[in-house]
């Protein structure tokens, strides 16, 4: 190897030397230096790696940590970009859509693939703004581990917890990279406490800094006790060339620190892997320290999958310091794809089996779906099956996500990233799999397995892979087209925005008639809006944005209703008893409404019958009795159902819809309004600013934490009172200020305020 990279730096292409072995047969430690070789390459040159050798990955993380700049200096070092491109330029390779270039931020997940030391890693770059949530989660549901990466000068932020949370529940084994110890303010211990009392994780410090904010030069790996230097001056600025050496007790000031948190890291690792244990009390019992790096790596690996500990690296990627160790943990730590545990592909054996995870639209190609293959593989010009959609569709070609490049390929096997063309009915959450036949094939094999699952319906349900949860959107506002001959033109864009992205509703207004788009937050509408434009060519108007309030009761009613009526030749007869109950079930973001029959009942009534009643409750639900908001917090108990026959089912949801209006006009209307968790960093000077405007907003302040010399606020508040915030902040401030919003709970307005809206509503205030 050491040959070889002579060899390379003699003819002037400098290949990337492997820095885990350093050590010569004498067992001195050598000095070491790493490059990496001029030449763009090509993703072409390897098209289908070993499953154990791929990585599907995302990074996630809070606002401007530093997400989308590690993932170029990734792209950069792993040979396939020339120049490192610079959020603060615009110019990245991830955040490729106009608007993220022109505001810096990363909207849409962006998958790029590249190749890093014979491995292939499919890379999601999420977005961190709290608006676009449900990219990060559809995301998460394809991955196999995850980067997060925190700005170390900040710790563990708002958004940070909420996709930690995500990835908890899709068990996602995590590595933390600490971006920014050039930061003056950084700190890795901070960071670190953070990660313990905040994520409630168990970190493993798997390197030092060597050098702080300014000074921040490099690193000390401390499982092979070597030391990474990136010198500024009389190395290549970006980075590429660093030095690696054996840590040594007379040159190092680091030394006797290293190899403390050396100690502590294999005690730790011991505590969370008995197998570690055993290697060190037996083999090693003289001297914990002399256990070998490959060994300690398997053990850290181990732990990492388990989710019992997660490793901790840092650096800094603006300053080029620290990405090549990040991206050797990548491979050495999170999992290859079948070391995770994807329950429901195992029916579909060497089949096809794949899931949707983001659909684009490009406007030679058609819309373009981002697929992640569980099993089998995938060919272009082949026919494919959506479970979803019940129907064959053909893939015409089968592509390499490069970001904004694309490239042609012929196969792609299990564990992959796929971008296919061709596939028109296919929306974000769809399973895909090779026919229909395998399809049922795959249903016999679980049916085979479980019993106890009779419906046959049940089981092709449990065959598809579960979609990600989509949450209530809290916004609205009306749509309007430039004129009315552009309506249909808008619809087209509506319904091809809706495949991409799933938090975004749409539905007509049935007193108006107008268009009306639901999403999760002003600037995700703000986007929407932009990009109808851009993409679509369509200047829309947008109306108001207003609050998504719902309904609720406040007492059970019991009520009944008859409905009797002649439609030509038929006599419709339709009677029906029902009790209206509070219901406390409420998740936050997930509207929840139940229905039940009562014991005796539920075996008389027949499916269609059944189905319309359910039908009936669901439309009353729509539309609440005080203001016409959704109602959630209600279960409905039907007592009783008669129906004369001849009598049309649409007549049984007609009646029932009005029993059941009936009922919650009786129990007393309760409107209720969307309660966001806010967490805002300011400086300490601009507090008292911050917090006279939240009084003003009807805030609660919860708590107010010093994290170095800023203050984090945390308060709930109504999200009525926080249109505009990020100006307002921006002003109060001068920009020293950052927030995130999210949705906490559906609360009850108080007399007044209720009384206020309703006034508004009616045109009154
Ligand atoms: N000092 C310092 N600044 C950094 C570092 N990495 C990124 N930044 C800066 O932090 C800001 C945000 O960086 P991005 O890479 O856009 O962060 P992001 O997490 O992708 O942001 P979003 O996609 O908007 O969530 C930019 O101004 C970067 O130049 C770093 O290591 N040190």
């Amino acid at each position: 190897m050491l040959l070889g990279m002579r060899f390379s730096i003699l003819r002037g292409c400098v290949r990337h030397c492997r820095c885990s072995s350093p050590q010569t047969q004498s067992g001195q430690w050598k000095r070491n230096y790493s490059f990496l070789k001029d030449d763009v390459k090509s993703p072409r040159s390897v098209v289908n790696p070993d499953i154990s050798k791929i990585r599907n990955i995302g990074i996630m993380a809070h606002i401007d940590a530093g997400k989308t700049t590690t993932t170029e200096r990734m792209l950069y070092y792993s040979g396939y970009t020339r120049a490192l491109g610079d959020v603060d330029d615009g110019d990245t390779v991830t955040d490729y859509m106009a608007q993220e270039r022109e505001r810096g931020i990363t909207i849409q997940s962006a998958a790029v693939t590249f190749d890093w030391k014979e491995h292939r890693i499919n890379l999601i770059d999420t977005p961190g703004h709290v608006d676009f949530t449900l990219e990060v989660e559809r995301a998460l549901r394809v991955l196999d581990g995850a980067v997060a990466v925190f700005d170390a000068s900040a710790g563990v932020e708002a958004q940070t917890m909420t996709v930690w949370r995500q990835a908890e529940k899709h068990k996602i084994p995590c590595v933390c990279f600490l971006n920014k110890m050039d930061k003056p303010g950084a700190s890795m211990s901070y960071s670190v406490e953070s990660i313990k009392t905040k994520l409630k994780a168990n970190p493993m410090i798997l390197q030092i800094p060597i050098g702080s904010g300014k000074g921040f030069v490099g690193l000390v790996d401390l499982i092979t006790k070597q030391r990474m230097t990136w010198w500024g001056k009389s190395w290549a600025e970006d980075g590429r060339a660093f030095e690696t050496r054996a840590l040594q007790s007379t040159d190092d000031p680091e030394f006797l620190e290293a190899n403390k948190a050396r100690a502590t890291l294999i005690e730790q690792v011991a505590d969370l892997d008995d197998e570690f244990t055993e290697l060190l009390l037996g083999e090693y019992s003289d001297n914990f320290d002399s256990v070998p790096a490959g060994k300690l790596q398997e053990a850290v690996r181990r732990v990492t999958l388990s989710r019992k500990g997660v490793p901790v690296l840092c650096g800094s990627s603006l300053k080029n310091k620290g990405v090549q160790p990040l991206l050797d943990a990548i491979t050495s730590y999170l999992p290859a794809p079948d070391e995770r545990n994807h329950d429901l592909v195992r029916w579909y054996k060497d089949d096809l089996c794949a899931l949707a995870f983001k659909v684009v639209h490009d406007k030679q190609r058609g819309p373009m779906v981002f697929l992640r293959i569980y099993s089998g593989s995938m060919k272009p010009q082949s026919a494919v099956y959506n479970i979803n959609r019940n129907g064959t569709e053909r893939m015409s070609r089968l592509l390499l996500p490069f970001a904004d490049q694309h490239v042609e390929i012929p196969s792609l096997s299990a564990g992959n990233i796929a971008l296919t063309v061709g596939l028109r009915q296919t929306v974000t959450g769809d399973t895909i799999v090779s026919s229909k036949a395998s399809a049922a094939a795959a249903a016999r094999r679980a049916h085979d397995k479980a019993e106890e699952k009779r419906a046959s319906g049940q089981e092709m349900n449990s065959l598809v892979l579960a979609g990600v949860e989509v949450p209530e959107p809290v916004f609205f506002c009306s749509i309007e087209p430039p004129s009315m001959a552009k309506q249909a033109d808008l619809e087209h864009a509506l319904k091809c925005l809706q495949r991409e992205d799933p938090s975004l509703k749409v539905r007509t207004d049935p007193d108006s008639g107008q268009t009306v788009l639901c999403g999760m937050g002003e600037l995700h509408i703000e986007i929407l809006h932009d990009r109808i434009r851009r993409e679509y060519n369509l200047e829309t108007h947008l109306g108001p944005l207003q609050v998504a309030y719902r309904e609720t009761i406040i007492r059970s009613v019991t009520t009944a209703d008859t409905l009797d009526r002649t439609l030509g030749e038929k006599r419709h007869v339709v009677t029906v008893e029902l009790t209206v109950n509070p219901w406390e079930a409420s998740a936050p973001g997930m509207s929840s409404c139940h229905m039940t029959y009562e014991e005796e009942i539920e075996g008389q009534i027949s499916a269609d019958i059944k189905e319309a009643v359910e039908s009936g409750v669901q439309s009353a639900y729509l539309q609440g009795p005080v203001l016409g908001y959704p109602v959630q917090g209600v279960l409905i108990v039907i007592h009783s159902v008669g129906v004369e026959p001849g009598t049309s089912l649409a007549m049984v949801s007609a009646c029932v819809s009005r029993c059941v209006l009936k009922g919650l006009k009786q129990a007393g209307g309760q409107v209720l309004e969307p309660v966001m968790s806010l967490e805002v960093t300011v400086d300490e000077e601009y507090l008292s600013s911050v917090l006279g405007d939240l009084a003003q907003r009807r805030g609660t302040v919860r708590d107010i934490q010093s994290r170095h010399d800023s203050k984090v606020l945390l308060a709930t508040v109504p999200l009525a009172d926080m249109m505009g915030y990020s100006t307002a902040l921006r002003t109060l401030t001068s920009g020293n200020a950052t927030f995130s919003l999210e949705l906490a709970c559906y609360e009850p307005m108080n007399p007044q305020d209720q009384n206020a809206l309703l006034n508004k509503m009616a045109g009154l205030a």
